[in-house]
């Protein structure tokens, strides 16, 4: 933070850093005073520890917890040690202070018997030892022994060093002696070398693969500030220094407090994660038009900075530091495992291998590289705010809105973004210049214009006949985010027909001509950054000549290609950032995966589909797994639109659908594979027939409930659909919200029309047996019981040999109950984790990995989990996960979606 130097040093009395329960002041004489910005430091965690290395007491700035020895300097109670026998002897000598002595409790000097008397301990009593008996004012006997008055005991004291082990105990248990809250990101860091600088202090953190937003170190002192951008960095960084010491001693993660006066005026944690994809909700913290406040214009900042942290390394370099991340992070579950490995059971030899490859759970195979470095990005969210100057802009935040950063700066020099997104995003900003409706503002949450998301889809690859990626571009969708909450809807309509005009028009003046496929309007009137996904949508057609309504619909879409498939994008499904790059991690997932015609792939949040229809002409049936509904009836479009058949997808949480679906199509985790062999007879075709009892009457009953007595027909999907969308096709109730908006009617009269098309397309021809047999299924699974009560195994489904498992969860990780199925599911041998976030993706691994014990221990809980590091929660939940064969880590790999900026994703292979 470079605006420290210009501040004048703090008075003495701010020259303090007080640790958390333990308020120690640093000599007034400290070679390096505290600054007008230091941190005021509230440690619950350096304690234990840091008083073994103690520095010669000039240069002890800071005690820690635990190093409570401080006397009065006019005390006449000496510490134990040689102090003690000094003073003892002294007293011995006939210098009895008035302090000592017997008497009753009430005459008792304060001080009196809380040490212990080194000459008895020594002696005992006699000659050579203490000589005053029962009137030392020193404890002969632990059970002599007094509290202090401060509440604590003589360290030396057999009461003192069990308390030390309960607490070191304490500690070990309950790693999360550290605040994991996004409010309490400040931290310090204890345990530095002194000689360290700041610059060598940041090293470090890169070289271990931590992630922060600012770091400092105080020069001459054991102590580092470290202001981390999310609670998953904290997390890594607890763990991480946690394993890895510098010069031999631990470093220690304290809460750490900004003083009260320096609040306003620092600045805020930047994050690493590209504000380009959602640092969306912003306003300004003044009335329109005034500058923002000083601490934010102090910002040095850049929104290069904030949205691509890694743009000044070359490329090589950026890939170098996200494979030494990853591999810190990997170590984790090594750790983590072998933590959580109960004692009646060995450890598993992945962990005694990994000392052979540094502690990693497998090997780590390197680093897959992006074929695209620069504008890459395919969708990109542009918040509507104000710049630091109080002028209206479309950008980038350059920072947390909790830090008191509201600016947003205007996406220039940000190598991750196209050229055409900055164009569009200019457009906009031109426009809400000349606005009469107010951009939001995050501070009362009130506003118009919040968001300006573009998205982009390439043309199809035998087209492309160059490699730049913006000449690839052939359609975009425009979604403007906006809040109409109090406004008069005459206005608002003519505002959003200005804008079309406006962006259509902006597109058709450049040169080249800017493609511009569709306009949606999202109407968000929620407090949080993120829209639901039922947020109704209005789509502002872009006019064209002899465009049919039909046509017009469809243009809610837009289009991209993966391993030569289109894929059809609604405007709130998934869609991986960095097209090429994904098709690089889909086609290592599937190779891993170790794919044919026996298998069942279950493509676990599946999205548009992505992975399974790539994938799916590698194995014999896919099932895909959803919650997002309009991803899922673009999967089933997508399938349609590629020809590919035996796909089906269903919409559900995974964690409501999982266990069910592989109970359903696997039979049930407990019973014995040998015996559902057994039971299947192998029918005409060659292939085995389910003859498990009960599911011919299951069939039958099925079939019966579906058709109402009537022949098979295709079933139009939007009758009889799980989801919402069904419910309102079928005239339900629309809670959208959206009646309100003429646009909003059309919109969901378009998704109606959509959903009955699709229900024309898709019907059991257009599949083969086994899908069609799923979507059938899928039409029962609006929830876990419903599921079970339709326990038919599809046609055809135990032919199947191989039952894999491709996952690709969304930051959080999968839920507990999805591993949980997975992990217990005997015939689940093979599990490609493909993550976003390797922090979730080790504390999912733990879960798998960890091996279990036939006596588990229930549920407890898990009281502060709340504080609990991913990976201590994980590790709390292998104690109560059924016994079951852990999986072991095979391979891991990093891949490289996001250029410029600290995230990466990894794919990882688990067998058993
Ligand atoms: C990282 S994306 C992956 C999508 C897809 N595999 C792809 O590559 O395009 C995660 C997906 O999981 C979905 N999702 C999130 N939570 C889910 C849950 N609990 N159950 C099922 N799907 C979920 C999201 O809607 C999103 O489509």
């Amino acid at each position: 933070m470079e605006e420290d130097k210009a501040q004048p040093p703090p008075p003495p009395q701010q020259q303090e850093i007080e640790l958390a329960g333990d308020k120690c002041k640093r000599k007034k004489d400290s070679p390096e005073p505290a600054t007008g910005d230091e941190l005021e430091a509230a440690s619950t965690a350096a304690a234990a520890g840091q008083d073994k290395a103690q520095p010669p007491p000039q240069q002890q700035e800071i005690e820690l917890p635990g190093d409570k020895r401080k006397r009065e300097e006019d005390s006449s109670e000496p510490a134990t040690g040689d102090e003690l026998a000094a003073a003892s002897a002294a007293a011995s000598a006939g210098e009895e202070g008035g302090s000592g002595g017997g008497g009753g409790a009430s005459q008792l000097h304060p001080m009196s018997k809380t040490s212990l008397c080194s000459y008895f301990r020594r002696h005992g009593a006699g000659p050579d030892g203490c000589r005053h008996g029962e009137a030392c004012r020193y404890a002969h006997t632990d059970e002599e022994l007094r509290p202090r008055p401060d509440g604590t005991w003589d360290p030396t004291s057999d009461r003192a060093k069990k308390l030390r082990k309960v607490s070191a105990e304490a500690e070990e248990a309950d790693e999360e002696m550290v605040t994991f809250d996004d409010k309490s990101l400040d931290k310090c860091l204890v345990g530095l070398p002194r000689a360290w600088v700041t610059d060598r202090l940041k090293t470090f953190l890169q070289e271990q693969g931590i992630s922060y937003a600012t770091a400092k170190k105080k020069k001459g002192m054991t102590v580092g500030f470290v202001t981390f951008g999310t609670v998953e960095e904290l997390k890594n960084a607890v763990e991480v220094l946690k394993e890895n010491q510098s010069g031999g001693k631990e470093i220690k993660i304290a809460d750490a407090n900004r003083r009260s006066h320096q609040k306003s005026h620092t600045e805020g944690p930047v994050t690493d994660n590209g504000a380009a994809t959602g640092n969306s909700s912003v306003a300004p913290a003044t009335a329109e038009g005034t500058p923002m406040p000083e601490a934010e214009a102090a910002s040095k900042k850049t929104v290069r900075d904030a949205v691509t942290p890694l743009a000044h390394m070359t490329y090589n370099d950026q890939l170098e530091h996200k494979k030494n991340s990853v591999a810190q992070l990997l170590k984790k579950l090594t750790r983590n495992a072998k933590k959580a490995c109960p004692a009646d059971v060995p450890n598993p030899d992945w962990v005694f291998k990994s000392k052979q490859i540094g502690g990693l759970p497998c090997k780590l195979e390197g680093i897959l590289e992006s074929p695209v470095i620069d504008g890459y990005r395919n969708k990109c969210e542009f918040s509507a705010g104000h710049s630091l100057e109080g002028k209206k802009t479309v950008g980038f935040m350059l920072g947390n809105f909790r830090e008191g950063v509201t600016a947003v700066e205007e996406p220039v020099d940000c190598p991750n973004v196209s050229g055409l997104a900055c164009k569009y995003a200019s457009m906009f900003q031109d426009f809400l210049q000349l606005s009469s409706l107010p951009v939001w503002n995050r501070m009362d949450n009130s506003g118009f214009w919040r968001q300006f998301t573009v998205r982009e889809g390439r043309s199809p690859p035998q087209a492309v006949v160059a490699h730049d990626a913006e000449t690839q571009i052939a359609e975009v969708m425009l979604i403007v985010q906006v809040c109409s909450t109090g406004v008069d809807e005459v206005l608002m309509k003519d505002e959003l027909d200005k804008l079309s005009t406006t962006l259509v028009r902006g597109a058709a003046t450049c040169l080249p001509p800017l493609p511009l496929t569709t306009i949606v309007v999202q109407d968000h009137k929620g407090i949080s950054n993120v829209a639901a996904a039922d947020c109704p949508l209005i789509p502002l057609l872009v006019p064209k000549v002899d465009q049919s309504e039909e046509e017009a619909v469809d243009k809610t879409r837009i289009h991209d290609y993966i391993s030569n498939l289109r894929f059809s994008i609604s405007p709130t499904a998934f869609f991986q950032v960095n097209t090429l790059a994904a098709e690089r991690l889909y086609t290592l997932a599937g190779d891993w995966a170790n794919l044919n015609s026996d298998t069942l792939l279950f493509d676990v949040c599946c999205g548009t589909g992505t992975i399974g229809l790539t994938l799916a002409h590698r194995v014999g049936m896919v099932v895909g797994i959803e919650m997002n509904e309009s991803a899922v009836l673009d999967a089933r479009r997508n399938a349609l639109i590629n020809g590919v058949k035996n796909c089906c997808f269903v919409c559900g949480k995974a964690e409501d659908v999982m266990g069910s679906l592989l109970t359903e199509y696997l039979g049930s985790p407990q019973q014995d594979i040998a015996d559902s062999e057994s039971n299947s007879e192998v029918g005409p075709t060659g292939k085995k027939e389910d003859t498990v009892s009960g599911n011919e009457e299951n069939l039958d009953s099925l079939t019966e409930k579906n058709d109402n007595g009537e022949s098979p027909q295709p079933k139009d999907i939007s009758t009889d659909h799980p989801t919402r969308v069904s419910d309102e096709a079928n005239g339900g109730s629309d809670n959208r919200g959206s009646e309100n908006l003429e646009g909003g009617h059309e919109y969901n009269e378009a998704i109606r029309k959509q959903n009955s098309e699709e229900a024309s397309l898709i019907n059991a021809e257009s599949l083969d047996t086994k899908a069609a047999d799923c979507l059938e299924h899928t039409k029962k699974s609006k929830d876990d019981s419903s599921i079970s009560k339709t326990s038919v195994l599809p046609t055809g489904a135990s032919q199947f040999k191989n039952f894999v498992a491709i996952v690709d969860p969304p930051r959080v990780g999968l839920h507990p109950t999805v591993i949980k199925a997975l992990r217990t599911h005997p015939r689940i041998r093979r599990l490609v984790y493909i993550s976003c976030n390797p922090e979730s993706l080790v504390a999912n691994a733990i879960e798998l990995c960890t091996p279990t014990s036939e006596n588990r221990e229930k549920n407890k809980g898990h009281r502060g989990w709340r504080t609990m590091s991913s990976a201590g929660l994980a590790r709390q939940r292998t104690k109560s996960m059924p016994n079951s064969e852990p999986f072991i880590p095979k391979r891991a790999m990093a891949v490289d979606l996001f250029p410029h900026t600290s995230h990466c994703e990894m794919v990882m292979l688990f067998e058993r």
